[in-house]
Order: C-alpha cells, then sequence, then structure tokens
C-alpha cells in the first residue's frame, strides 16, 4: 500500500471526481456511507452520537455521516463549527441536506460562542473537525474544543484523521490540541504519521477503509513511502532449483558473541541456517566453542584466538554474505577488528547491534562505510550512529532516510512498523510483527535472516523487505502458539519454517 501525502492525497480526490468521473458532493456521499457503515458494525442505535463537524470536506463528511446515521434511527447531535463564516462547498450542501432531512434530532451551527454539550460514558463523539487539509496546528477555540472531547468520558471516534494531527510532519505540532481517539476511520490509504509509534495515542485503533479513488491514480503515482504487503512479499521469493546443491545455496559468515554473550551467535547462526542458505561458518571467540557447537551443531566454527571477544579481521573471500555485531561487545580491540573487517569485506554486509555501537562511538569510520552496507539500528542505536536524539519519531525517521542516501546504504530502523530506508530515498515500512517480539534476542534473529538472504543471492533490497516480512510473520505465527507475553527470540527461528510455508503456498 502506498502512503501518500497531504498534497497527492488532495489530487487523488481531485483526479478521482474527474476522471471516473463524479461529483464530489457525490464522492463524499461514497465515503460517509462507508463511514456510516464502519461505525454500524461497531455501536448500536441505542448509541447516542454526537457530532463535532468542521467548515471543510472533513466536517461535510461528517455531516453526511450524521444525517445517514439519523436515517437509521440513531440518535444524533450535531454541532457545526463555522466561525469564520466560510464553508466548503460540499460542507454547505451537507448542511442543507440534513437540515432538510429533519431527522438529526439537535443541529447548531457555532458562529461565535459555543456552549459544550455535557458527553457522557454511554455517546459516542464523531470527530470531523479537520482532516487532511488541516495546514496549521489548532489553537483557540478549537483548541479547547479538542481539549474539552479528549478529558470526556465518551468514545471519540476520527474521521479519515484525529483532528489537529499532520498527515507527515508534526514535530512543530502543539500536542495538547490533537484528538485521541479510540478508532480512527482513515479513507483509501493510511497517512505517513499512522506508522509513527509517537502518534498512536491520538490515532487508537485503526481502520482503512476503502472509498473507490482512482485506482489509476494510485497505480500511476509514485509515492516516497509504502507499507510492504503479503502480495509484494511473494513476488520477491526466488524458487529452490530442483538440482540446487549447498555450493550454489549461498556461504553465510556471522561474526557475533563474546564471553557471556554466546546467545547473540546462537541466535543469529540459528536464525540463518533457517533462513535457506546452504552454509553458515560462525566465527566466535574460543570460549564459546563448546556452547555454538552444541547449540547449533550445523554451522561450522571458525575460532578467534582470543578467549572472550572478537579480536582480529578474518578472510572473507570465500563467503557471499557477514553479518556482524550481535553480542559482539565494545572493547577497543573488537572495535578496530570490526573496521578492519568492514573494510576488508567486499561481499553483503549487515551490521547490527555491538557493531553499529562501535560505529557510533567512532564517529569518522561512519564516513567511511562502504557503498551497500546494510543497517539495523533500533531507534537508541540509531540515535547513537546518528549522533544525537531525534526529538519524535518523524524526525528519525527522516534522519534515517537521508542517512541511507548520504552513505548509499540500506537502514533498517526498527520498531513495531519497521522502516527500511533505501539509499535512493524511498522507505517500506514492514506491517508484520507484533509486541510479543520486544523481548531480547529478537534483533538478531534478523541479523541471520538478512546474512541468509544476501548469500542466497537476493539483492539488497529484496533481502531487506523479505528478512523483516519474514521476520515479523515467524514472529505472528509464534505469537499464535506460545502467546506474546511468553515468546522468546528462540521461538521466532521456530516458526521460521511455517513463515515460509506460508509464502510459498
Ligand atoms: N476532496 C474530496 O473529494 C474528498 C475529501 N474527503 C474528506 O475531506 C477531507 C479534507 O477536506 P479539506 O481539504 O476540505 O480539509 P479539512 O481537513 O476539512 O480542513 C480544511 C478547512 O480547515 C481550515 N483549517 C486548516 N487548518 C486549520 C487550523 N489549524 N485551524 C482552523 N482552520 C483550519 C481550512 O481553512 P484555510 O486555512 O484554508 O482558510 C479549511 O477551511 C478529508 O480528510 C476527508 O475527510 C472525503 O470526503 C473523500 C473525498
Ligand atoms: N512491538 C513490536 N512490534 C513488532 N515488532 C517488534 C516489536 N518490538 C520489537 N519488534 C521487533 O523485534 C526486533 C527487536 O530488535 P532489537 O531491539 O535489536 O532486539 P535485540 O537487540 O534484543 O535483539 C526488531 O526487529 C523489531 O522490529
Ligand atoms: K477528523
Amino acid at each position: 500500500m502506498k502512503i501518500f501525502t497531504a498534497a497527492q492525497i488532495h489530487e487523488l480526490d481531485n483526479y478521482t471526481i474527474t476522471h471516473e468521473p463524479i461529483k464530489s458532493i457525490d464522492l463524499m456521499e461514497r465515503a460517509a456511507k462507508t463511514i456510516t457503515r464502519a461505525i454500524m458494525d461497531e455501536w448500536t442505535d441505542r448509541t447516542p452520537m454526537v457530532i463535532f463537524a468542521g467548515p471543510g470536506n472533513n466536517g461535510g463528511d461528517s455531516l453526511a455521516v450524521a444525517r445517514l446515521l439519523a436515517e437509521e434511527n440513531y440518535k444524533v447531535s450535531v454541532y457545526l463549527f463555522n466561525i469564520h463564516n466560510k464553508l466548503s462547498d460540499d460542507c454547505a450542501a451537507n448542511k442543507q441536506r440534513l437540515i432538510d432531512s429533519k431527522r438529526v434530532g439537535h443541529f447548531t451551527e457555532v458562529t461565535l460562542n459555543f456552549d459544550p454539550p455535557e458527553l457522557t460514558e454511554d455517546m459516542v463523539v464523531i470527530d470531523g473537525l479537520f482532516g487532511s487539509g488541516l495546514n496549521k496546528p489548532l489553537i483557540g477555540g478549537f483548541a479547547s474544543l479538542v481539549k474539552y472531547i479528549n478529558q470526556c468520558p465518551a468514545k471519540v471516534v476520527s474521521i479519515d484523521i484525529p483532528s489537529g494531527l499532520m498527515c507527515e510532519d508534526n514535530t512543530y505540532n502543539i500536542h495538547s490540541n490533537i484528538i485521541r481517539a479510540d478508532l480512527t476511520l482513515t479513507l483509501q490509504q493510511k497517512k505517513l504519521s499512522m506508522m509513527m509509534a509517537d502518534c498512536q495515542k491520538y490515532i487508537g485503533r485503526l481502520r482503512v477503509l476503502d472509498i473507490r479513488l482512482s485506482k489509476e491514480y494510485i497505480d500511476k503515482t509514485e509515492a516516497n513511502c509504502r507499507i510492504l504487503e503479503e502480495q509484494d512479499v511473494i513476488r520477491l521469493l526466488m524458487p529452490r532449483d530442483d538440482f540446487a546443491h549447498k555450493g550454489a545455496m549461498g556461504n553465510a559468515l556471522i561474526i557475533a558473541g563474546s564471553y557471556g554473550m554466546a546467545g547473540a551467535a546462537v541466535l543469529a547462526t540459528r536464525a540463518c541456517l533457517r533462513s535457506g542458505v546452504g552454509k553458515v561458518t560462525v566465527h566466535t571467540p574460543r570460549r564459546n566453542y563448546l556452547v555454538m557447537q552444541t547449540a547449533v551443531p550445523e554451522a561450522v566454527m571458525q575460532m578467534d584466538h582470543e578467549e572472550t571477544y572478537f579480536s582480529e579481521s578474518v578472510d572473507s573471500t570465500d563467503f557471499d554474505a557477514l553479518g556482524i555485531g550481535p553480542g559482539l561487545g565494545l572493547v577497543e580491540n573488537t572495535a578496530i577488528a570490526l573496521i578492519g573487517q568492514i573494510r576488508r569485506t567486499s561481499c553483503p554486509i549487515v551490521a547490527d547491534a555491538d557493531a553499529l555501537n562501535i560505529l557510533a562511538n567512532h564517529q569518522a569510520w561512519m564516513q567511511q562505510l562502504p557503498s551497500g552496507i546494510i543497517m539495523t539500528p533500533h531507534p537508541k542505536e540509531f540515535d547513537r550512529m546518528a549522533g544525537s536524539t531525534s526529538n519524535n519519531d518523524y524526525e528519525r525517521l527522516i534522519r534515517a532516510q537521508q542517512m541511507a542516501e548520504h552513505i548509499k546504504g540500506y537502514i533498517i530502523l526498527k520498531g513495531h512498523h519497521s522502516a527500511l530506508c533505501m539509499p535512493d530515498g524511498h522507505i517500506v515500512f514492514n506491517a508484520t510483527g507484533n509486541s510479543g517480539m520486544a523481548t531480547a534476542g529478537s534483533g538478531d534473529v534478523l541479523t541471520g535472516i538478512l546474512t541468509a538472504l544476501l548469500a542466497r543471492g537476493y539483492d539488497k533490497g529484496t533481502a531487506c523487505q523479505l528478512g523483516m516480512y519474514l521476520h515479523g510473520l515467524a514472529g505472528d505465527l509464534a505469537a499464535k502458539e506460545v502467546g506474546k507475553e511468553s515468546l522468546v527470540a528462540s521461538d521466532i527461528i521456530q516458526f521460521l519454517p511455517k513463515a515460509f510455508l506460508k509464502l510459498e503456498d
């Protein structure tokens, strides 16, 4: 699913109106019918509905919804805010339709002062104040109204987007003046701000409603951001040749683990082995020998000269991909070995965890990364790499996007919706995965999967997309079986086979 900007959404609306063709008022009616059905799915006609409508088309939508709900015998009260005495054409038309229908129990057009109605627990508030046309933070009377709605005990449903929330950048927004919805019914496509963890408190539960905007425009218009879907991923899968032999299925090298952190190496290596690769070699400190050999008998062991930490770069000529970082530790000798390793490696590299922390501690090295490197930071690791803390998730995402372009590499900013930032500036969000995966070692598993896919021969962008999707899918399948609370990183590996099977089916 593409994520369009507010400006593109506006173009999409206009394109639909001109090319379907359909009158804009009829398109609004179609949207309102879909929204009304979604509301009726959630609440019966015993629930009193209080609608707050703004002066633009978001207000127009909500006035049409008010009329349609009233026709379905819902008890409806409507407050239309028209303080500048200027309504959009379709909002004005829907005001008239609502008055003419005579079904709505209470209608007030607020032009000056507003005496707010009592909002009780049994009611539903429909927030149709502002949608994708919001162009500045809410202040004054609208801000007071938002605060009033936010402190009321009623359930709140936002049409298209919680009023006050911008579709993209909320860095300079006034956060106390944004509606905190329980349910957001967004039209046609998710907006970028809906992918950000720190905006979830405004959005609540999210449903995307198909209002049949122009498929032609959606298909032909380039979007900078998109959400990865199953059908995209299925197309990426390479078939396994019947005559395959291990020599042709990729040779992966994992450099991971230090004394006390053998587990990270075990997880990355096991995940790598479960992701279709022909052969996996793990380079780890001597003292991890017995643990590794016992836990992952399928892997080839290559022991570092040091007992407890990675100390010298290794010849990677014969390998097809390198995964480096999980549990590596931060001692200076390891740092020097790491940068040496990165410099002498010519196959694709996945750098994770301590590899990223080391780079963050040596900012000059950040400038010398080979193009095409794949880095998989969680937000804290990213902030360390970037050299400063981002104020919000959007700012961090834009920094990651800029860094990926600057170093010509791939950055997977991990989270609920991990964001793959590509060297050409595109961003791909992952939609699989769940909160059960917020457990130590989940990231090591991703490193193993990515290393395997690269060794198998997937190009970097494909390996990143497929890898994060499979990782999340395995986590989702595991959560179904063991529950989110009990899920551990090994469960993700255990369900990787089922994740592959699901995609292959
Ligand atoms: N177009 C279509 O075909 C379809 C559109 N659809 C619906 O339309 C919605 C978009 O509608 P929209 O473009 O009219 O914008 P909307 O969000 O209602 O607000 C615009 C008004 O707000 C004002 N304003 C802005 N910021 C403000 C602020 N901080 N404080 C105060 N005022 C502020 C702004 O005034 P201005 O600044 O321009 O003077 C203008 O009057 C979209 O979310 C979806 O629900 C669906 O029906 C599907 C078909
Ligand atoms: N709430 C969540 N929803 C979806 N995926 C999650 C969630 N929490 C964590 N994950 C995934 O789990 C992994 C955690 O990685 P990371 O933070 O590096 O863990 P660790 O360092 O312990 O291995 C990431 O791939 C992330 O996307
Ligand atoms: K809204």
